[in-house]
């Protein structure tokens, strides 16, 4: 007999990222081959009339596993009793802006969700946000759900965890595959910390093999915390394809566990790594059994100290531009 089926929100729907997510969603790619799923899809009034063609393909494609599509602009319709939440839908930003400068214009948005969330979600939801500025809206929709967990929420530092894989690989020549134990820290934005001092490939160091401090700090950390931009460049838009693709593996991982190896999620703080408590920020974790679990007590040298440091700063000030839409 075939599960029950799981309700899967999806914000956005209408936008460039939902057009290749939800297709990989309802083919089983996030909660497994053997999972049914209902799509809710929410996006303003003016783009319902895109979203209902999205449906038509999707309906197009005949998935075994879609059980059925729900399609609103009404937040609470859209959350109803909603097992997972991704929270795609915002503005992106154009060439020359940085992230945070959508806060003012994406920041209002997230409290509206998020106490839809509180009020029409699942007791257990998975919410992911992806809207930039990710982890300041991720943080708004948290404290704008009191009765749901905190470690509920988190934020989309996936993509950043890829670049830093594909980058290595690329450096190192090993497939990118058998990269163990990267952490990308903090904001999704040019002040992360992509880490790969304890990264392992077939059980060698990778730092060993690098053997390169200067190209650490002047490429390798530069090129992934810049990389959005660079795809703006080349583009005249921002990432979509893989930015769907790392929100189906910071989902599936979640769900289905990662067998022991590291990813990297911005999730509430716990106050370790002296990064203060609630404060959404990317993580080293494993999953397992539906949760996730920090990676704690590595050892955080000066370098890494001062990048951790800088990033927070980021999202302190983030956090106090958005005071007001907190009460
Ligand atoms: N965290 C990450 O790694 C990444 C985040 N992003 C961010 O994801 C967001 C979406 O990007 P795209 O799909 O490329 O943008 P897009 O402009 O193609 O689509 C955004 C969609 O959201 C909808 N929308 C706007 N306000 C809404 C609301 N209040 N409720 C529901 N839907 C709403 C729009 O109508 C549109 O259909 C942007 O903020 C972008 O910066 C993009 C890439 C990576
Ligand atoms: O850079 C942007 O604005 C879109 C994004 O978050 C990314 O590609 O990492």
């Amino acid at each position: 007999m075939s599960k029950p089926a799981k309700r899967v929100a999806v914000t956005g729907a209408a936008g460039q990222i939902g057009y290749s997510l939800l297709f990989r969603i309802a083919n089983g790619d996030m909660l497994g081959k053997d999972q049914p799923v209902i799509l809710q899809l929410l996006d303003i009034t003016p783009a319902l009339p895109a979203v209902r063609g999205v449906v038509m393909e999707l309906e197009d494609c005949a998935f075994p596993l879609l059980a059925g599509v729900v399609v609103t602009d009404d937040p609470k319709v859209a959350f109803k009793d909603a097992d997972y939440a991704l929270l795609v839908g915002a503005r992106p930003r154009s060439k020359g802006m940085e992230r945070k400068d959508l806060l003012e214009a994406n920041g209002a948005i997230f409290t509206v969700q998020g106490r839809a969330l509180d009020e029409a979600a699942s007791r257990d939801v998975r919410v992911l946000v992806v809207g930039n500025p990710a982890n300041t809206n991720a943080y708004i929709a948290m404290k704008s759900a009191p009765s749901l967990p905190k470690k509920n929420f988190t934020a989309m530092l996936r993509l950043d965890h890829n670049r830093a894989l594909s980058q290595l690989a690329a450096r190192t020549g090993k497939p990118v595959g058998q990269i163990e134990k990267l952490a990308v820290w903090g904001n999704h934005s040019p002040t992360m910390y992509p880490d790969y001092r304890f990264a392992t490939i077939g059980g060698q160091s990778v730092k060993a093999m690098i053997n390169d401090d200067a190209w650490n700090r002047d490429a390798f950390i530069p090129t992934v915390g810049k990389r959005g931009a660079a795809i703006i460049e080349a583009r005249g838009l921002s990432s979509a394809a893989s930015a769907a693709n790392a929100a189906i593996d910071h989902m599936r991982d979640w769900t289905l566990g990662t067998n022991g190896r590291w990813v990297t999620m911005g999730i509430p703080s716990d106050g370790s790594y002296g990064i203060p408590e609630d404060i959404m920020y990317g993580f080293p974790v494993t999953c397992a059994g539906g949760e996730y679990t920090m990676i704690k007590g590595l050892e955080i040298d000066e370098f890494s100290r001062s990048k951790m440091d800088a990033t927070l700063k980021e999202l302190f000030e983030e956090r106090d531009g958005v005071a007001h839409l907190l009460g």
